[in-house]
Parts: C-alpha cells; structure tokens; sequence
C-alpha cells in the first residue's frame, strides 16, 4: 500500500493519492453498571470510544471508530461496532462508595469481548489515530498498526497498563515499561493519564519521545513536552458522576488539535469537555447553542493566533471568553478561572 507522507513532509509534488480520514477511534463499547452501598444506581453505555466519539460528532469532527461488541449489546449507537456473536459484551462495574458524585471509584471488568486486531481496522490513512481501550482490547499489534496509517496517535495509557484480577476482575495497573507497548512509545504523538495512572510511567522520560498530558479532575491538566510544562486551568463543574471525564477530555483535546488549534488550547477544550460530562450520569448531550458559543470561540482564537505575530501562550483570555459560553445555560454561577483560581466577574 503506497502511503501519504505526513503532512509536515508533504511537498506540492508529493504523490499524495488520497486524503486522509481525520479520525480512527479504537476502542470496544462496553456496558457500565455502576454501584453504590450494594445497590446499582444506574446501567450506561460506556467504554471511552462512546465518550470520545459523542464529543467529535457533536464537534462535527468526521471519525471512524472500530469497537467490538457481544451478541447482548444493548445501545443504538451512532458508529456501528463489530457483533461478536458468541461473545458478550465488555462489562465494567463501578464501585462508589463514597457516592457516585464522588472521584474515587473501584473498577471492575466482569465481562471481556474479542480484542481489535490489525485487521479489524481499515488500511486507510487518518490524520488522528485514537487508542482507547478500556479492556484490554488493544494488543501491541493493533497500536502498532495505527502508527502505521495514522499521522499523529493520541493513545490513554488506560489502554495498555490495566491488567485484570482473574477472580474478580478488578482492575490493577502494571507500569508502563512492562506493558509490552515500550517498543511503540517513541512513534505516538500524544500520552493521556489521569493523575494515578501518571504513577505507573516515568513522566521524565515520555515527555521526551510524545507529548504527555496529566489530567488531575478538578484541578485541569499539565502537558509536559521536552523541557516545557504547561498548567491548563480547569472549568467549574457540578460532578454528579465522574466516569468519561477523561475520555471526553480526550476527545475534545483531539477537536482541538484537527480545528488546528495548539495543544494548550486544545487541552482547554479537553478540560471544558471533561467538565461537562461530570455533569451527567453516562454519555451527556451536549447543548447546541453552547456547542455553537464554543465553535464560535475556537474559530474567534484561531484567527487571534494567526495575527499575531509572536507565539501566543496566554491562555486565559480563550478560557475567559469559553467560560461563560459553557455557562450561559447552566444553573451554576459563571465565573472566571485564572490558572485554577475562581474568582466572581
Ligand atoms: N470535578 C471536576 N470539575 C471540573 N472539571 C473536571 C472535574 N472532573 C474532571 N474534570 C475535567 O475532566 C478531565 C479529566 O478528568 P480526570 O478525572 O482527571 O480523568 P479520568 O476520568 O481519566 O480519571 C480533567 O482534566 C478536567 O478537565
Ligand atoms: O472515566 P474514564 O476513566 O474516563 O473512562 C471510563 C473507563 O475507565 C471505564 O473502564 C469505562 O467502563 C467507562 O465507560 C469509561 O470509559
């Protein structure tokens, strides 16, 4: 298969055949049912690849998305999964004890489907790959082969260091340098943990091969690329539940980056997506007028970067001006946040 160079080394006398498709999301459905005091509180469609393409759809950011699913899976979704007709579908429990409004969570996967192999995934070329298992789903080679089509892989470490109690299924994390993906790293572009996962890597030597971002709930994000590091303020949010946070978060880092926004911004955006799923047990709906506020708003900064002649790394009048797009609507308070702080207008 003749393949595009990547854009930075695309020339006007390239051989480039074919567009690419923007995004490839790998990563199965799965069926969250989630428990509090030994009662289940609620049953959702789940698995990072719903979150992740619930926010580029409504982004209207075109992806493709190869999951697979059991014979019982029980959602309409908008991108049709793989049946696995002698299998079940992924399933994960969600222990809180502490109220499901809470962070703390204790994850178990009680049901595994098939996982994605190389040849589940199209042999076309995307400009974002996505890997975002949550099951064990993404074996080396399927990485491997994303590194292949696609130009740029943003991949969550969930994806490649959760291991599963073979009685129970809890989850447990191993480190990343004994995943079996170490031999992949250095050809990904970008690394998401959330900030207990950023426990299980040496943060100090993936920021040299990609671009690392940490995301702590509340309290935003860091990236860490080379020698910088980069704090992105968080937006106010009521959680009611926790689960997709960091998968919206993703998704809407990766809105970002293909509307060609730079990576802090498009973490803002992450921070802003991952708000407002805590806001909602299972996938939210985004609200249209705010989704319009927030195109209006990229587009507003994109054109504000491209006038300005020297790099713009003030960060917080993009945040200002989304915040009250976010908030228009919502019962909470708009307020200002300056680099984590939240102050009254
Ligand atoms: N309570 C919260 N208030 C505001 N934003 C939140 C909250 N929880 C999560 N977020 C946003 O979602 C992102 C991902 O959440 P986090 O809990 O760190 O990830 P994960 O779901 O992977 O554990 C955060 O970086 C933040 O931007
Ligand atoms: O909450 P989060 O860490 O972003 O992501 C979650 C996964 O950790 C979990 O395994 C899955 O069942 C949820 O649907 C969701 O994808």
């Amino acid at each position: 298969m003749t393949q595009n160079p990547p854009p930075s080394q695309q020339t006007p006398n390239s051989p480039r055949r074919i567009p690419n498709r923007r995004v490839l999301i790998v990563g199965n459905y799965c069926h969250d049912v989630l428990i509090q005091n030994g009662a289940v509180v609620a049953e959702t469609l789940g698995g990072a690849a719903s979150f992740i393409s619930n926010v580029l759809d409504s982004s209207s950011v075109s992806c493709d998305l190869v999951s697979k699913v059991g014979h019982d899976f029980r959602y309409e979704v908008s991108h049709a999964p793989i049946v696995v007709p002698e299998k079940e579908t992924t399933v994960f429990e969600a222990y809180f004890d502490l109220g499901i409004g809470h962070a703390d969570r204790v994850l178990k996967r009680v049901s595994a489907c098939d996982p994605i192999l190389p040849s589940d995934i199209p042999d076309s070329r995307f400009d974002f790959g996505m890997a975002v298992g949550v099951g064990g789903e993404i074996l080396p080679e399927t990485l491997e082969k994303m590194v292949e089509i696609c130009d740029v892989v943003a991949v969550d470490i969930q994806a490649l260091i959760r291991v599963f109690d073979p009685v129970d299924g809890a989850v447990k994390l191993v480190n990343l340098k004994e995943s079996g993906f170490h031999h992949v790293l250095h050809r990904i572009g970008f690394l998401k943990a959330s900030s207990d996962e950023a426990l299980f890597m040496d943060v100090e030597e993936m920021k040299r091969l990609c671009c690392v971002v940490v995301t702590s709930g509340e309290k935003g994000c860091r990236i860490y690329h080379k020698d910088d590091e980069t704090a992105v303020p968080p937006f106010l949010a009521k959680q009611v539940d926790p689960t997709g946070a960091g998968d919206s978060f993703l998704g809407g880092l990766v809105v970002g980056l293909v509307e060609g926004l730079d990576v802090p911004d498009a973490a803002l955006l992450g921070n802003l997506f991952g708000s407002i799923t805590v806001e909602h047990i299972g996938q939210p709906k985004f609200d249209l007028t705010m989704l319009q506020r927030v195109k209006d708003e990229v587009q507003r900064r994109k054109k504000q970067c491209n006038l300005s002649s020297s790099q713009n790394n003030d960060h917080d009048e993009f945040h200002a001006r989304l915040s009250p797009a976010r908030f228009q609507d919502s019962p909470l308070q708009p307020k200002l946040l300056v680099n984590g702080l939240s102050c009254d207008r």
